[in-house]
């Protein structure tokens, strides 16, 4: 544990670790509250006075952790704020990359939001990945990390920051957009196209240049993926698609329209909830039980559209859950919830079921969540 003394905080568990400082959960002895505490790493340049100072601006904005304190123990800056959820990186992992879509579209939502009330404070992030957008119990999201940030926008005088290329690269890579790769001065486009590289692994569990068996390519290779990725590549939903293109159209000080964006996802919400076909039923099962056994937990399985499951799917452990559609003679289709990557080919094979069974297609839209 770092060395930290105060009369007014104890540190308790870390919470996470990353390149510039050490995130804390504490108790706050003046409130009797827990609180998270980030303690710089000693570096020759501070990142934490522009992380106090976008708080400053960003507290009390719903989805948005509240400054409590901050200060200097030694030669450590410290900054103390709300205590939030889990990252979304680390939730994901821990479900296994099953989340429904709907869920995934309802979290990008909420993420998109956040960028747009940055943007409206006159900040870009630069730097947003899944480990910054911190998820609550009731999948209430909220937006962390403001040491990259960087203000646009003269707030006074309305000026934008002017374009400048071959600057150097801030960011994380793998959601970095090409502009930046390329060196170009980052304004709100890219803010959104990293937002569109998250919502891409979120809802395919993976990225072309973050295959799933954990390959990692070095920056010069991403950047040359990004530069001739399709964005059928990225989303299989058309809205989505518009939603990237969109994006990537942007000028450098083109005032993105969000309404428009929010729009594109509601869409895409739209039309996964008249299309999906995902089954759920829950019987307790698991994955390593016998067939015998699983066969006669079957024959009294619900097949249902677990609402608790639906409310707040990511918080459930999902170890004892199968995915299932009930034929005529009630076959199982799947035993386990399909990971992402077979998501699609799960519901083909459901839709081609229907399509020749009308007793299947009967199933499947009563069950449809
Ligand atoms: N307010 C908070 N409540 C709970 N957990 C938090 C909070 N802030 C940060 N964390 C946890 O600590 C992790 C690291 O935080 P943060 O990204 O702010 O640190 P960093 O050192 O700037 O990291 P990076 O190297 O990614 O820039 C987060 O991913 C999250 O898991």
């Amino acid at each position: 544990m770092v060395d930290f003394k105060s009369d007014r905080y104890t540190l308790d568990t870390l919470l996470g670790e990353g390149n510039f400082g050490s995130v804390y959960k504490a108790l706050d002895k003046k409130t009797d509250t827990f609180v998270a505490i980030k303690i710089e790493k000693s570096q020759k340049i501070s990142q934490i006075d522009m992380e106090i100072d976008v708080l400053q601006h960003v507290s009390g904005e719903e989805g948005f952790p509240k400054l409590i304190d901050f200060g200097k123990y030694g030669d450590k800056s410290y900054v103390v704020m709300s205590l939030l959820g889990q990252n979304l990186h680390k939730k994901f992992q821990s479900i296994r990359k099953i989340i429904n879509v709907e869920t995934v579209l309802d979290i990008g939502l909420q993420c998109l939001q956040r960028i747009k009330t940055l943007h409206e404070c006159y900040y870009l992030h630069r730097d947003l990945k899944p480990q910054q957008y911190l998820i609550d119990d009731d999948l209430h999201v909220c937006l962390v990390d403001f040491g990259l940030c960087k203000k646009f926008m003269n707030s006074k005088l309305m000026i934008h920051i002017p374009y400048t290329d071959n600057r150097p690269f801030v960011g994380t890579a793998n959601y970095a957009s090409l502009n930046t790769h390329l060196g170009i001065q980052q304004s709100r486009r890219d803010d959104l196209e990293s937002f569109c590289y998250i919502l891409s692994y979120l809802l395919n569990g993976q990225l072309p240049w973050i295959p799933v068996d954990k390959t990692k390519y070095d920056e010069k290779t991403i950047k040359k993926m990004k530069t001739s990725v399709a964005p059928s590549n990225l989303f299989s939903s058309s809205s989505l698609v518009q939603f990237f293109v969109y994006v990537k159209s942007l000028s450098f000080e083109k005032v993105p329209d969000y309404q428009y964006l929010f729009e594109l996802i509601n869409q895409a919400l739209f039309e996964e909830k008249s299309s999906s076909m995902s089954i759920f039923t829950v019987d307790g099962s698991t994955n390593s039980r016998s067939s015998k056994k699983l066969k006669k937990k079957r024959s009294r399985k619900r097949t249902v559209v677990n609402s608790k499951f639906k409310r707040s799917n990511l918080c459930r452990s999902l170890d004892n859950i199968n995915v299932s559609v009930n034929d005529s003679d009630g076959t199982m289709v799947c035993d386990q919830l399909p990971e992402f990557k077979d998501r699609k080919a799960f519901k083909e094979t459901l839709l081609k079921a229907a399509a020749e069974n009308p007793l299947v297609q009967e199933k499947l839209n009563c069950c449809v969540m």
